[in-house]
């Protein structure tokens, strides 16, 4: 049976990836307004009630209002927002957390953040496994692409860039409370939010989030090596979560990196075990954002769940 798919906000960053990896697929028909109606409340109502799923990316504040225009008990949603991720009645759409199944039936599903799939990644398991203590004050060090913020952060990159002043490296988020940590506090279980401090730097897409783990000062139960395996036994399968197993000397993002769908996973410890520098590459508008909708929405729709995937290797 033909499922219909209504893309809110095709027009924005992740709309338009999303748009491109369900264009000519037969198995779904695409609903997408065109430009002159894609803000007409009247119009987006209608479709957001006529489709079986409607994929919102769009603001917090537009997509809560998308979901309160639903009238029917029928229309599922995937949100690319942050604005359901922790809400009652959501399922948290990372199907290798939370299970597939669960996310195939589900009819609420908020799609994860792109800074907390890397974090939960990494960190989830290892702490439903025992291997790393919930009550440990996490701390996050990250960098993304541009494209992470959206049109106003690209275009404040791309015009930066064209008047001479480029940006290499922004640091942000330094009054803290930035709006990802409590998805990462909640989803991996822990006592205390993170300590999050991300940046963006000089590239379109992909980002690397990292976990630094004082393992001897947090008296851990597990070294380096068996963190690794713990992960690469909790992500056997995946066609999607890879873990590294290879030990490069540095971890890059290229200013021109293809989009994927992939997340890789690296452990990285000193030679006694006492540290630990957890690694997660991704692109932030793949398995950060537009690919984990495709992935979900696959799974809601009972097909494969890399149906229309990207697979391109990261490094
Ligand atoms: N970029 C990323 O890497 C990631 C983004 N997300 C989330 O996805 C969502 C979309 O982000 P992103 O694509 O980056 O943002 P963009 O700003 O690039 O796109 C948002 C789109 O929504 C449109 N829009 C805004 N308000 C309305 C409205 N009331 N009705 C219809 N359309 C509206 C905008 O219109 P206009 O073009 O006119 O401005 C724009 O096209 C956000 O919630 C973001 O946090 C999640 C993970 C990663
Ligand atoms: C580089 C950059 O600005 N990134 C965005 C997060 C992008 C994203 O993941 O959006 P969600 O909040 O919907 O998850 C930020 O830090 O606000």
């Amino acid at each position: 049976m033909m499922t219909s798919v209504f893309i809110d906000g095709a027009a924005g960053t992740t709309g338009l990836e999303i748009a491109e990896r369900l264009s000519g697929r037969s198995e779904l028909s695409l609903v997408i307004l065109p430009d002159d109606r894609r803000k007409d409340d009247a119009a987006r109502a209608e479709a957001l009630n006529d489709c079986d799923i409607a994929v919102l990316c769009l603001p917090d504040d537009a997509a809560r209002a998308a979901v309160a225009m639903i009238r029917n008990n029928r229309t599922r949603v995937i949100d690319a927002s942050t604005a359901h991720r922790v809400a009652e009645g959501w399922t948290y759409g990372f199907a290798e957390l939370v299970g597939h199944d669960t996310v195939a039936q589900a009819r609420f599903v908020a799609n994860p953040g792109c800074y907390p799939t890397g974090f939960l990644a990494l960190i989830a398991p290892l702490v439903r496994a025992g291997l790393l203590p919930a009550d440990w004050p996490y701390t996050v060090n990250a960098a993304s692409g541009y494209s992470g913020g959206g049109k106003a952060l690209i275009e404040h990159f791309e015009s930066a860039r064209a008047s001479g002043q480029g940006i290499a490296f922004r640091a942000y988020g330094l009054a803290m409370g930035h709006k990802h940590v409590s998805e990462m506090k909640v989803l991996a279980g822990l006592s205390h939010e993170p300590l999050f401090a991300p940046s963006v730097v000089d590239g379109y897409r992909g980002m690397v989030v990292e976990v630094p783990l004082p393992l001897a000062a947090m008296q851990a139960p597990a070294g380096p090596d068996r963190l690794r395996d713990a992960l690469a036994e909790f992500y056997a399968g995946s066609p999607l979560v890879g873990v590294s197993t290879a030990s490069p000397s540095e971890i890059l993002l290229h200013s021109d990196m293809p989009a994927s769908d992939r997340l890789e996973l690296f452990v990285f410890g000193s030679s006694d075990g006492a540290q630990a520098r957890l690694v997660a590459r991704l692109d932030n508008l793949g398995k950060g954002a537009g690919g984990a909708a495709v992935q979900n929405l696959n799974l809601m729709a009972g097909l494969p769940e890399i149906q229309g995937a990207r697979l391109t290797p990261l490094g």
